[in-house]
């Protein structure tokens, strides 16, 4: 990797081509600068004239880390044989490009060249053509990246250049880009939404695979299974993917927000579960598992929480999050840290048990080997894990695709996070599938369960009908 002083605009393009013509090879070239504070939503919506079907966009749950990617640079997409191993695929071939990078440094995480985007749940799953578009693993280096950290708004431009690179075009280009992107980033109306008609996919049959699963449970041949399923929706017109954002970004604001666009797919939530995050050697996970609705006044709204605290039900659902995640952090870190008793993570729709593990990651850990290792945590898959697995495979009618999934980011340094990507749909022009999982433990009721998954639906319905 080469990092260069901040240059005036597009100097370093003249760096890799250099580079590119004397190695005979590709060089991604990543140059970043400080801009105005573009609005983000903004950003992705108006981004789409240019780069329809390739836009993603991801913030933290605080909003401290926002980034919004345009078009593709680099895209890592595994699938087929590839698919065990996708996790280290991925980091493999990040490596190689990372290795003879051309960049600005100083700006903090997530500038400079950054991947971003996702994996599918299981890749051992028969794919059907819901999810098409969306591989085993696709992350993408965006060509333009809007990202906002602690240090301020940035913009990063990431260009691979070939030996015989023109760069007389190139810059033109990119002049022409980067003007038509700045004037889209006035602060500007999202579209309305479309009314639509919800069709609930099989509930019968799911509350029977819950009678299922706890009869399995009761054998003793599993103790947790997360089971999901599926709304769908046909709208009067095309849902909308930037309005639907925007919704959730005012009405989801302690959750993680993503939209990962492939072709005219888009899979778009506001998760609350973050599964790893990585800050120099700094690892931190959090366990969320076992919810309970809100209370309409405050009075209620405690004592929800107070009896979600003391169920012995949804207390053993959370334990066996905690206790693999511990055990994860345990193997690939060192000075781990959980708190002893689970608080409330309060939503708006719902509440969640949670515990946050911290440690500190050991030589050669990286954030996707984390991912690797965490995915699925039993708040999504369930344990023994094969086994949890092998039952949603064979039992749950629904192609879970990234539902459920990691989705998130990483940048040269290794830095990153990846959400779970829960209370999330996946929209498709006048068509949307929505997707909600509940854990389920010996005492679980068919009709409790099915409830919670209504609440769990509301965020993404809400955001729909904005
Ligand atoms: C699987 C989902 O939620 C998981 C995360 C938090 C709480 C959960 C629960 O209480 O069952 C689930 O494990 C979902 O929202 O689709």
């Amino acid at each position: 990797m080469t990092v260069v002083k901040q240059l005036a605009n597009w100097e370093q393009l003249t760096q890799g081509a250099y580079q590119a013509k004397h190695m005979g090879q590709s060089i991604l070239v990543s140059h970043t600068q400080r801009i105005d504070s573009w609005d983000p939503l903004s950003f992705f919506a108006k981004a789409g004239t240019l780069f329809q079907g390739k836009r993603s966009f991801w913030s933290d749950a605080s909003q401290g880390m926002v980034l919004v990617g345009v078009g593709e640079t680099l895209v890592f997409d595994e699938k087929g044989s590839a698919k065990e191993h996708r996790f280290a695929a991925v980091e493999r071939k990040w490596q190689e490009w990372v290795a003879h990078a051309i960049m600005t440094e100083g700006h903090g995480p997530g500038t400079g060249p950054v991947i971003i985007g996702g994996f599918s749940f299981d890749p051992n799953k028969k794919r059907t053509d819901l999810w098409k578009g969306y591989q085993e693993a696709s992350l993408i280096v965006p060509r333009w990246l809007l990202t906002i950290n602690e240090s301020g708004h940035w913009l990063t431009v990431n260009i691979v250049l070939e030996p015989d690179e023109d760069l007389t075009q190139l810059k033109e280009q990119l002049n022409y880009e980067r003007q038509l992107l700045e004037e889209a980033v006035e602060r500007n109306s999202f579209s309305k939404g479309t009314p639509f008609v919800t069709e609930e996919v099989a509930p019968d049959a799911w509350k029977q695979s819950i009678v299922l699963a706890t009869r399995e449970i009761q054998k003793g041949t599993l103790k947790k299974v997360v089971l999901a399923r599926e709304l769908r929706l046909t709208g009067e017109r095309n849902f909308s993917p930037e309005g639907t954002l925007a919704s959730l970004h005012a009405n989801q604001p302690d959750s993680y927000l993503f939209a990962i666009e492939r072709g005219d797919g888009c899979f778009v939530g506001a998760s609350p579960e973050r599964l790893v995050k990585r800050e120099g050697r700094k690892l931190l996970s959090n366990c969320i598992a076992g919810s309970i609705g809100r209370g309409v006044g405050i009075a209620e709204d405690i004592a929800l929480g107070e009896e979600l605290l003391q169920d012995q039900k949804n207390r053993e659902e959370h334990d066996f999050v905690v206790q693999m995640i511990r055990e994860a952090f345990c193997q690939e870190s060192e000075d781990v840290d959980v708190p002893e008793e689970p608080i409330l993570h309060k939503l708006r729709y719902i509440q969640h048990l949670f515990t946050p593990v911290t440690g500190w990651a050991r030589e050669g850990t990286s954030l996707l080997s984390m991912v690797h290792r965490l995915h699925p945590t039993p708040a999504l898959g369930g344990w023994p894990w094969s086994e949890s697995l092998s039952w949603i495979r064979e039992q749950e009618v629904l192609d879970r695709g990234w539902y459920a999934a990691p989705i998130g980011w990483m940048d040269a340094k290794g830095d990153g996070e990846f959400c779970v990507a829960i209370r999330s749909g996946l929209l498709r022009g006048k068509q949307a599938s929505l997707f909600a999982g509940c854990g389920v433990v010996e005492e679980s009721d068919p009709e409790k369960e099915y409830e919670e998954t209504r609440w769990k639906f509301r965020p993404m319905l809400s955001a729909l009908d904005h």
